[in-house]
């Protein structure tokens, strides 16, 4: 069962397009969503919720197509932070409280309070006076307060302290523990990914390069560290080789040990790859060894 899912889908802007996304959120499932700045992370997120309109392509969250009347239904049940989606300036969280008790109809006020008093944020500060990280945390306050059954945050761990993101974490992993609930998240802080995702779905440029299980992925890509002068000497199939960087006294080769050949000699000297050094080293690509 997918929470979300997305085929062939397609925006074109000026510079930039996203072409024939497919994504696979499973229903129970943390998805960390990664990629550099640009690579179209919060462009997909906006689509999924309807807040951008797509060129061509379907988009089904919860089994509802997000153009179906329907979906007014869809969006009861799912808890959104978006980057720049905050709330008007001049009201407390008092009063954003009243005003979300009429829009959501299945409104929690003690699960409000309870976030309200876990995040020590206070009810009656207007929301411009909050503090970036104050506005993340109301924001999740409120996607965790109407029983969602899914959650869609885009950057909620970023520009935020160590202890706070670490608090977010333990939240987002506590609301998994019901096995009908699902996120989808992005984040610029992969270490917070690795962390937390079952699945790491890697956008570049626009395109989905993977959608792996993270431990799978973990266990696949290896780093090769050597000598520049020792790059003659590899025996390697070319095309286990993901991606590559160089310094001036050493390459660096992240290796997909599932295309190596019998014949590769090199398996005693791959170390383990973190999600950073798999994502950089993907997108730096190969040049020719
Ligand atoms: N409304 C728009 N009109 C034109 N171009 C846009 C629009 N919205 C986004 N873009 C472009 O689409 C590309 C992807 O942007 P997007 O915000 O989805 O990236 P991102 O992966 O979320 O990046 P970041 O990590 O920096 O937030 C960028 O080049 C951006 O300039």
């Amino acid at each position: 069962m997918q929470a979300i899912e997305l085929t062939d889908v397609s925006k074109q802007f000026k510079n930039f397009s996203i072409n024939n996304l497919h994504l696979r959120v499973p229903t129970g499932s943390i998805v960390g969503l990664v990629g550099e700045n640009g690579a179209g992370k919060s462009t997909t997120l906006h689509m999924i919720m309807q807040a951008l309109k797509k060129d061509s392509g379907t988009i089904y969250v919860l089994g509802v197509n997000n153009e179906a009347d329907e979906f007014l239904d869809v969006k009861q049940k799912v808890g959104v932070v978006l980057d720049e989606a905050y709330f008007p300036e001049t009201l407390t969280a008092k009063r954003i409280q009243v005003v979300l008790r009429n829009v959501y109809t299945a409104w929690d006020d003690d699960a409000f309070d309870y976030y309200m008093e876990q995040f020590k944020l206070p009810y009656n500060q207007v929301f411009k006076d909050f503090s970036r990280g104050m506005k993340m945390k109301l924001q999740l306050a409120v996607a965790l307060s109407h029983h969602a059954e899914l959650l869609i945050l885009d950057e909620a761990t970023s520009g935020l302290d160590p202890m706070v993101r670490e608090e977010i974490l333990d939240i987002i992993n506590e609301f998994t523990r019901d096995e009908r609930h699902t996120v989808l998240l992005s984040s610029h802080i992969v270490s917070d990914l690795e962390k937390s995702c079952d699945y790491i779905a890697f956008l570049h440029q626009g395109r989905l390069k993977f959608m792996e299980e993270k431990d799978g992925l973990l266990e696949r890509f290896r780093l090769l560290k050597i000598a520049p002068e020792e790059i003659n000497d590899l025996t390697i199939n070319q095309a286990a080789i993901k991606g590559q960087r160089v310094s001036r006294y050493a390459v660096e080769l992240l290796v997909d040990k599932a295309a190596l050949s019998s014949s590769d000699t090199v398996f005693g000297d791959l170390e383990k790859a973190t999600l950073e050094d798999v994502m950089i080293l993907m997108t730096k690509g190969v040049k020719q060894l």
